[in-house]
């Protein structure tokens, strides 16, 4: 499998299944796209998720306008044929079956994939895919975010508990490489305008980003950072 990052800002996500998966699920993908959860019963933390901390009995699918952070809570027991009804109407990008009903999971999936959305199946591992997964069928990472960096996290689908234990080893791993590459994107961009040389240029960045002496002065503040990394720069450009 090859890892790609999906941009689903003003995209809808359906969920089918609102149990602890689905919640965290669901939790996740609020960060930027709107949700829409269908399950006859709700996890305590989606209902404090819901809109306003309440469930909607209806959700107004007419409406197209995104909502980025929303989640929409649907009371409903769909069986595998309404499932797709669900998918039609909503018109997601991405469908999570995360209930606890096989038969529902594989509908959701089958449904997904024939409206040509992306689908998430949280109930079949690796062993079950052997093969191969498609294009679509899409596994949810462990990430790791400090913006505008972030790394994900995938054991193939063999140990989701591994993934997790290595996310928080990695966590503490690159705290500050988002104000790091806020500050080398910017001296890049400083030193394409001063018109230095290609070679230069990547020779300085490459250093900056491995400086200690750059981390550490970040940890202090942006302009110590700064400081530290013209000096780095300087010495590299005066030789
Ligand atoms: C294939 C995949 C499909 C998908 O959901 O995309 C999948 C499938 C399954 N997970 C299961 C169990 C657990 N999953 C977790 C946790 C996470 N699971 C996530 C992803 C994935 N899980 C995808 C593969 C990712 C990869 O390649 O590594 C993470 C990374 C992301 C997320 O879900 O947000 C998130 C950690 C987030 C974080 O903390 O950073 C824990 C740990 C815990 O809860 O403490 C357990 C219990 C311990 C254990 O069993 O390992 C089961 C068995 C269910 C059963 O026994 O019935 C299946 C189904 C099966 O394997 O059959
Ligand atoms: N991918 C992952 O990270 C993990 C996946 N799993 C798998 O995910 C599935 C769900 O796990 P949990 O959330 O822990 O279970 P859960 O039992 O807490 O939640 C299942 C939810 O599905 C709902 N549901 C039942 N029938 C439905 C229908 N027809 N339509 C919509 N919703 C329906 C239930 O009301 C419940 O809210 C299980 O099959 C489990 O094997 C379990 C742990 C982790």
């Amino acid at each position: 499998m090859i890892p790609l990052y999906h941009d689903l800002t003003g995209e809808t996500v359906l969920v089918f299944g609102g149990g602890a998966v689905g919640s965290r699920k669901a939790s996740r993908f609020a960060d930027e796209a709107r949700v829409v959860v269908v399950s006859p019963a709700f996890d305590e933390r989606l209902i404090g998720l819901g809109e306003g901390g309440t469930e909607s009995a209806e959700t107004d699918t007419g409406s197209a306008e995104a909502d980025s952070g929303s989640v929409e809570l649907a009371r409903a027991a769909p069986d595998p044929e309404a499932v797709r009804d669900w998918i039609d109407r909503v018109d997601p990008a991405l469908v999570v079956a995360a209930t606890d009903d096989a038969a529902v999971n594989a509908a959701a999936e089958a449904a997904a994939l024939d409206a040509g959305a992306l689908v998430n199946r949280t109930d079949v591992s690796a062993a079950d895919r052997s093969g191969g997964r498609g294009a679509r069928s899409v596994v949810v990472p462990a990430t790791v975010e400090d913006d505008p960096v972030s790394v994900a996290l995938s054991t193939g689908g063999a140990s989701p508990a591994l993934a997790k234990a290595l996310r928080e080893r990695i966590e503490a791993e690159i705290d500050g490489a988002g104000a790091m590459a806020e500050l080398s994107g910017t001296l890049r961009e400083e030193l394409k305008d001063r018109g230095v040389a290609p070679e230069r240029r990547r020779e300085a960045i490459r250093r900056v980003v491995r400086s200690e002496g750059v981390w550490k002065a970040l940890q202090k503040g942006e302009s110590y950072g700064r400081q530290e990394a013209d000096s780095v720069i300087e010495e590299v450009l005066t030789r």
